[in-house]
């Protein structure tokens, strides 16, 4: 059938990845521009992504995305093919059945994406056929942002001066407003059982979020007019609600963060804005460290902590992925994640801090627990924030600084709504006493209808005893860190 397509119509594939959206899409774009007709293609390829697949929430989402994706290609008379299996065998027969020459693609920094895709040029070559890689998830190629030595970046401020020394990157791209569509059979996503049914634990994701590209540009709409001017003070305090919460929508590339970096061009400006693009820019270092060290989701990168001496130790683990360790803010956090597939910046740091220095558990655990509950669960952006927490990565903060979840809830949370939204046994404690309930005499405890180990835990570890415990393993490693 190949060889006997005419070359006008023989279709150029899109390959959607990451970058489940029709602005902004290099990929999409140039398939578009070839006049040839465009067959839309997006592949669940769990094998090759091994033990970084999807995990239970990002499935959710994908989902929601992938429905959105079809609706809004079916607004243009083109129909979504979806394909499970092995990248490269689905691309080849696509190939094959349709006679395509040319596949376009982009998103995915992951070091298995891009085993795929040396795979898959090669299978396609031989086949006569191409593999076009553009960039449609980061707002530079990785290979750009070099040192003057030509080196990879390791810290992030000069990182992030590099980029901006760039002056931005260029205005997105339109979406197209007509396709010439070629169609071949899909898998229906239903089949796919990427949704929770035994037990339905998606009720809050449900009620959260919407996915797919409408819902991310509303939100960015939403955050750039009326959020952004408060962001300076209001992101650092979790209660109330002061960031975008775009993370999941940038991560399955419904908005491109090109796209959001230019719209935040357009409003009054100000340090939101300045906030906003240092934070994208976190979010673009993350994709660089990646992208040059591949080791980044499993390995420490300062190599003295693989000699760390880890605690063993599932109960806390339970403890703190239930969230029940008896420390009010990171039992808010841990059951906000749970709740809705996302917490709070902040919050990452104060739970992900008490995990690897309170309780000494490795930091790839807690990596593994955000991967299969974060709906904006992002290999680099995980992998990168967790070797910050722990202080093994590459722009770290140091091991020896350990976050007392005490005072950071009484910093961050002076008046205890985040953790009495979350944490609602302890609602009624008032703010002095929310976040170190063991220390409130035993009166103020019972008006406030709780009791120690019984309606609310004890703390899993005594703080003091924790800290002391971490800077004693740190201080083993510390001559080679
Ligand atoms: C232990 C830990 C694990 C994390 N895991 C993830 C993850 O899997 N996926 C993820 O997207 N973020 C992760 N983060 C980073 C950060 O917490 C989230 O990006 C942020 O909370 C998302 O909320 P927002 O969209 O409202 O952020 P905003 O404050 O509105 O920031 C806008 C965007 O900037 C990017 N960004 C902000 N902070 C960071 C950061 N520290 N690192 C990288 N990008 C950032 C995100 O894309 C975010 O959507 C993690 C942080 C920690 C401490």
């Amino acid at each position: 059938m190949g060889a006997m397509t005419k070359a006008a119509d023989r279709p150029a594939i899109l390959w959607f990845r990451n970058d489940l959206r029709l602005a902004d899409h290099a990929a999409l774009y140039a398939a578009v521009e070839t006049g040839r007709p465009v067959l839309p293609v997006f592949i669940l390829d769990d094998a090759a992504s091994g033990a970084w697949k999807p995990g239970g929430a990002a499935r959710w989402w994908l989902h929601h995305s992938l429905a959105a994706l079809g609706q809004a290609l079916e607004g243009l008379d083109a129909r979504l093919v979806l394909r499970r299996g092995d990248s490269v065998a689905v691309l080849s027969g696509l190939v094959g059945e349709s006679g395509a020459a040319d596949v376009f693609t982009g998103g995915m920094a992951d070091p298995w994406a891009r085993r795929i895709d040396q795979a898959a040029a090669e299978a396609l070559g031989s086949q006569g056929a191409r593999l076009h890689r553009m960039r449609t998830t980061t707002l530079f190629n990785p290979e750009s942002i070099r040192t003057k030595a030509g080196g990879a970046y390791g810290v992030y401020t000069p990182f992030a001066n590099a980029c901006l020394a760039l002056g931005g990157p260029k205005p997105p791209l339109p979406a197209p407003r007509s396709l010439r569509a070629a169609a071949r059979d899909s898998e229906r996503l239903g089949d796919w059982d990427l949704l929770p049914a035994k037990p339905d634990w998606a009720a809050g994701l449900r009620a959260a979020w919407t996915p797919g590209e409408h819902g991310a540009l509303e939100r960015a709409e939403a955050f750039l007019r009326h959020g952004l001017g408060a962001y300076p003070a209001a992101r650092d305090r979790p209660a109330d609600d002061g960031t975008s919460m775009l993370s999941p929508h940038l991560h399955f590339g419904e908005i491109s963060v090109v796209q959001l970096w230019h719209m935040a061009q357009r409003g009054p400006g100000g340090k939101g804005r300045e906030l906003l693009i240092r934070e994208l820019l976190w979010r673009e270092f993350c994709a660089n460290l990646l992208w040059h060290h591949p080791i980044l989701p499993d390995a420490p990168l300062k190599p003295a902590f693989a000699a760390m001496p880890w605690r063993d130790d599932p109960a806390g683990l339970a403890a703190w992925q239930q969230g029940r360790t008896g420390v009010p803010i990171v039992d808010a956090g841990m059951r906000q994640l749970w709740r809705i597939g996302w917490m709070h910046n902040r919050v990452r740091m104060i739970v992900g801090s008490f995990l690897v220095k309170h309780l000494l558990i490795p930091w790839q655990q807690g990596e593994a627990w955000f991967w299969d509950t974060l709906v904006d669960a992002d290999l680099a952006n995980n992998a990168g924030n967790w070797q910050w927490v722990a202080g093994c990565g590459a722009d770290a903060s140091p091991w020896f600084r350990i976050f007392n979840p005490v005072l950071q809830g009484r910093k961050f949370d002076p008046e205890g709504d985040y953790v009495r939204r979350w944490v609602p046994e302890l609602a009624r404690l008032e703010a002095r006493h929310i976040h170190a309930p063991w220390e409130a005499p035993r009166p103020v405890l019972s008006q406030a209808g709780i009791t120690l180990g019984q309606t609310y835990p004890e703390p899993v570890v005594d703080l003091g005893a924790g800290r002391e415990r971490a800077l004693t393993a740190f201080r083993r490693i510390r001559s080679e860190a």
